[in-house]
């Protein structure tokens, strides 16, 4: 559906993207996920067309223009705040090239799919931000594009948003490939089929999510304690590799070593209250942070 090959972008001296080779499989989620300044938004401004490649192939599969076969929503979408969501939704249908009758059904299919049609006739700028991601959103699909590119859509949104934003985005995957970038790698943990992991512009890491966590993935135990000020406790107090994520404290199995013996005796001499224990699954960020090799 999309193939990407050596794409590298220059701001004079200075690659911000490098070397850049993925492929996307059709109707499937890809995050690419790294850290700030790492080039996300130049590779996806890149593929929407938006910015040209100092060197580099982008490939995909239909030879219709760019624009007509992919949407892109932008890290800080920018509307008319006076318009109501219908009529900047329908203005954006007739630019970009559907006939009135279209545009107004579109308009309002759109609305409808990103749940903002009991709100269309309100002004955007009385919108809150995931209403206006989400408008963002339906403006970005208006022309039925076969790839759909986001840029960091749900760093901005509380919980709720977030998780509001990933269901729409897994109904759209049924009929649309996506590639979005985020730094959030919880919430792409929990939608995500492929990953790219990109720092300093360049792809470090990249396939489908269960492949690069068997790759790195290395036995954990992890620790629940009843107090967040505990876990902290234990782990700067511990000569283990651990690290800490709020309440639960992980412990790296290397050798064998520690065993969950020597974990639970180490728990039962220690004041802290525990909740759990048990054998866990290397996180996304672990995995991130081990791939970049810095530490959790
Ligand atoms: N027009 C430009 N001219 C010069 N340097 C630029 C330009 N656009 C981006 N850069 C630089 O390129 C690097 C990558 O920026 P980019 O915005 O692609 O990163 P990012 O991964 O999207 O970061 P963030 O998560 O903060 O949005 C940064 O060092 C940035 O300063």
């Amino acid at each position: 559906m999309l193939q990407v090959e050596q794409l590298t972008k220059r701001f004079g001296k200075k690659a911000v993207v490098s070397d850049v080779t993925f492929e996307l499989v059709p109707n499937t989620i890809t995050a690419l996920i790294g850290p700030n300044g790492a080039g996300k938004t130049t590779t996806l401004s890149m593929l929407a067309g938006l910015l040209t490649p100092t060197s580099g192939i982008i490939r995909l599969d239909n030879p219709r223009p760019v624009q007509q076969q992919v949407g892109f929503l932008p890290q800080y979408p920018k509307f008319f705040e006076w318009m109501t969501a219908f009529e900047y939704v329908n203005m954006m249908g007739k630019l970009s090239g559907l006939s009135t009758v279209d545009a107004l059904q579109r308009a309002n299919d759109v609305l409808r799919f990103v749940g903002l049609y009991d709100e269309r006739t309100q002004r955007i700028s009385g919108f809150s931000g995931g209403m206006k991601q989400r408008l963002g959103i339906a403006q970005a699909i208006l022309h039925r594009p076969k790839l759909l590119l986001l840029d960091e859509p749900v760093s901005a949104l509380d919980p709720i948003g977030r998780s509001d934003m990933m269901k729409l985005l897994r109904e759209l995957a049924e009929t649309t490939t996506i590639l979005y970038s985020t730094h959030i790698l919880h919430d792409a943990e929990s939608m995500t089929e492929y990953v790219l992991f990109m720092k300093d512009g360049c792809l470090v890491e990249q396939g489908h999510i269960d492949e690069v966590q068997q790759k790195y993935d290395a036995p954990h135990i992890a620790i629940t304690f009843v107090q967040e000020t505990d876990a902290l406790q234990f782990a700067s107090q511990s000569e283990l590799h651990v690290s800490v994520s709020e309440r639960v404290v992980t412990v790296e199995v290397h050798n064998n070593k520690p065993t969950m013996q020597h974990i639970m005796s180490r728990l039962a001499a220690s004041p802290f209250q525990v909740e759990q224990v048990a054998y866990a699954k290397m996180t996304l960020e672990q995995m991130f942070m081990k791939v970049v090799g810095e530490d959790a």
